[in-house]
């Protein structure tokens, strides 16, 4: 199941893979023009990174210090650039190629990686021009270096406004895209990228985690007594009682309808159920208000855990979910664990 947006990871893997295949095209192509032209050394660096960029290609889609890579990457094909500018026989127009890195930069390192290596590498680029076509010193020469330094200080200049808008843009979509815009809490997407991941740090520590399911009771008569703005409002109520018992490390998502889930780092099955049957005894204590009164809200809830209970989410949600139907054909107003029913047979005298 692939869950989630794609991710800033993601992006950069498919940026750098295309500069990648450029390279190699591109690379190929001023290798061969080169050796006809005589320019050995700069035909055996082009000739050199061809063959590092195919090497990788080979591991990029699966190496994880993606960051490391692409710096080792960017440095030395900055480098030649610069270099390639200096080479006697070098024309003026390879500086077209210097206004290329603040894009390749922001868009492979981001805001921070991008300022810095597109304000070394334009500076070095430049300066290299400078050096190499600035020694007549006409006025021509003066523009043109000009024109040179400042076009790629404003490429510089707009690839960051760029960055920083798309970043917060992505940022904002991803929230609006794993909250639950009744209640504000997380969606079923979020759901799932968080499993994923607690599901992984579980294993590895060998940790436990479970996953309470619950239901609201008789939702329809809310609806149906009071208007489906009140239904609303209850389930938003719901949602705020509810978050006030977790931890900060639980999530609690709306899945939909009068249906949520509780996913708990670290708890196992006993004390999920544990809690789950506090969460049912803290709900009924505060009812909703009304104007005409109050209404107190009950759920039926199933609980499963991580391991005995099965290894991916849809597993996980099924065995709750049996059990959530479970406790609902019992009478409701309670919690089901692996067979074991809450509240157990003592009644609770909180809610007598
Ligand atoms: N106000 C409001 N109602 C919703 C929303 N989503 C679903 N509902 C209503 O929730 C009700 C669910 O009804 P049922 O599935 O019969 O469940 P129930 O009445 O809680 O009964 P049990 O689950 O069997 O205890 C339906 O009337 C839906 O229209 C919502 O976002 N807001």
């Amino acid at each position: 199941m692939k869950v989630g947006l794609e991710t800033d990871q993601q992006h950069r893997r498919l940026v750098l893979k295309a500069l990648l295949w450029m390279t190699v095209a591109a690379g190929s192509l001023f290798a061969s023009l080169n050796i006809g032209r005589e320019l050995w050394l700069l035909a055996a660096g082009e000739a050199f990174f061809v063959l590092f960029a195919l090497s990788i290609l080979r591991i990029v889609d699966r190496t994880e210090h993606l960051k490391w890579v692409m710096i080792a990457y960017l440095v030395p094909f900055f480098s030649l650039m610069v270099l390639a500018m200096l080479l006697p026989g070098t024309s003026s127009t390879v500086f077209a190629w210097i206004q290329t890195i603040p894009i390749i930069c922001y868009l492979l390192l981001g805001l921070r990686g991008g300022f810095w290596m597109s304000l070394v590498f334009i500076s070095l680029g430049v300066s290299a021009f400078s050096y190499h076509f600035g020694a007549q010193e006409s006025l021509l020469t003066m523009m043109m270096l000009a024109n040179v330094a400042i076009s790629s200080m404003a490429i510089m200049l707009f690839s960051h406004i760029y960055e920083r808008s798309r970043i917060k843009n992505e940022a904002r979509l991803i929230e609006l895209a794993s909250t639950d815009n009744l209640t504000g809490l997380a969606n079923r997407m979020k759901l799932a990228e968080v499993l994923e991941r607690e599901r992984s740090h579980a294993m590895r520590d060998n940790k436990p985690l479970s996953l309470i399911m619950l239901d609201v009771d008789y939702f329809k008569r809310i609806n149906d007594q009071f208007g489906h703005e009140a239904g609303d409002r209850a389930l938003r109520h719901l949602a705020s009682v509810l978050s006030s018992r977790l931890r900060e490390t639980d999530l609690l998502c709306r899945l939909g309808g009068e249906e949520f889930a509780v996913l708990l780092p670290g708890a196992a099955l006993e004390q999920a159920a544990d809690l789950a049957n506090d969460l049912r005894r803290h709900l009924s204590k505060r009812p909703l208000e009304l104007g005409s009164g109050q209404q107190t809200m009950t759920f039926s809830a199933g609980v499963a855990t991580l391991g005995e209970d099965g290894q991916s989410l849809d597993q996980l949600m099924q065995t709750a979910d049996r059990r959530m139907y479970e406790a609902k054909a019992a009478g409701r107003d309670q919690v089901v664990a692996a067979g074991q029913q809450y509240p157990l047979k003592a009644p609770d005298p909180l809610l007598s």
